[in-house]
């Protein structure tokens, strides 16, 4: 999949193009690690990367507000490696916020790319009607005053709305490639829909019908199966895969190898990459961010096992990272017994 930056040519202002260099992305496998607040982070990244298969990442979101003061280098949400690319920085912005501050910090931080969150119905969005409940004259003013201030490709991430309606979608979808999105990311639910509820992939085949621009499906892959099948009635461009990725860090490897035919599966050994996780939260992470993001990223991880409710449970109970280490070591050679 590339994401072209022609668009950019002919959106960007007169004076900015010649002085820019126009960044052309090719996002090979076109696969993308999801924006996930408190998972998406540098370990996670770094974990998947040694594990393959992987063309593209996304932060989780962050507030254009506070972005412009966030340290780089301490700041779990914003610490990253020249490894961890293409990279697209995630944000979200109420109607009245400021963004221009935070496009420039992007800038700063070697961003790839920027992502606006469209799709997000978080209550903490909902306060500032950002996300999901961004008016739709203010997304469009939003993704006008973006387009004018980066060179970099945009993204858009977006669920279905709030009812179905192809009318509304499409002609918010259209919208949102007129003001010079380069990539959409459908997550094939309604607003209001919980996860539990089985994904409409034929919904974001409609979107990917009615757009020039390259889609990636979300939602709802947790193997190779559903990755075929989800780009088999999406006819998406790609795939963006959350929750799936954390419970199988090597699934962007599994569906490289079985769709792409471009990249092997190193051998899994399930408790061996448990402590590498914890070895890369310990490199990239202050003492006191480790365990938090550990008890969150073995929440989805002890899926892995028939009674992983008690390494989940376990873990959750600790109160230092050596205990949870020491705690998830029992469960694993008990298990083995
Ligand atoms: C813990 C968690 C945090 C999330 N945070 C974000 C976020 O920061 N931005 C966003 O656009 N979506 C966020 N999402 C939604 C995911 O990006 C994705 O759309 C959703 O999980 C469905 O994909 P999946 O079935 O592959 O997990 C989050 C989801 C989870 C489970």
């Amino acid at each position: 999949m590339y994401i072209s930056a022609d668009t950019v040519i002919q959106e960007a202002k007169p004076s900015n193009r010649l002085e820019r260099i126009l960044p052309v992305l090719e996002c090979q496998p076109p696969l993308a690690l999801a924006p996930m607040v408190g998972l998406s982070h540098s370990a996670l990244r770094l974990l998947i990367l040694e594990l393959g298969g992987v063309g593209l990442f996304f932060s989780e979101m962050l507030s254009v507000m506070r972005l412009p003061i966030e340290n780089e280098i301490v700041s779990p949400f914003l610490c990253r490696t020249p490894e961890e690319s293409p990279f697209f920085y995630q944000i979200f912005a109420g109607p009245n916020q400021d963004i221009i501050p935070a496009v420039e910090r992007l800038h700063l931080l070697n961003a790839q790319g920027i992502d606006l969150n469209l799709g997000c119905p978080a209550p903490v969005l909902r306060k500032q009607r950002a996300g999901a409940f961004m008016p739709f004259d203010s997304v469009r003013t939003t993704i006008a005053t973006l387009r004018a201030a980066t060179h970099l490709p945009i993204s858009a991430k977006i669920r279905l709305g709030k009812t179905l309606d192809k009318k509304a979608l499409l002609a918010f979808c259209k919208m949102l490639e007129d003001g010079g999105v380069n990539l959409l990311t459908v997550h094939g639910r309604l607003q209001g829909e919980k996860f539990c509820r089985k994904p409409r992939w034929d919904w974001i085949g409609k979107v990917k019908q009615a757009v020039t621009i390259p889609v990636l499906a979300n939602g709802g892959i947790f193997s190779v199966s559903d990755a075929k099948k989800c780009l088999e009635r999406s006819g998406a461009d790609g795939l963006m895969i959350g929750r799936g990725a954390v419970c199988k860090p090597w699934l962007f490897a599994e569906i490289a190898r079985d769709v792409y035919h471009s990249s092997s599966v190193p051998e899994i050994n399930i408790p061996d990459i448990y402590f590498r996780f914890i070895e890369l939260l310990q490199d990239r992470f202050l003492p006191e961010r480790r365990l938090g993001r550990l008890k969150q990223f073995t929440h989805y991880y002890s899926s892995n096992f028939l009674f992983g409710h008690h390494l989940a449970s376990g873990v959750q109970n600790c109160r230092t990272l050596d205990e949870a280490a020491e705690t998830a070591m029992s469960f694993f050679n008990k298990i083995q017994e």
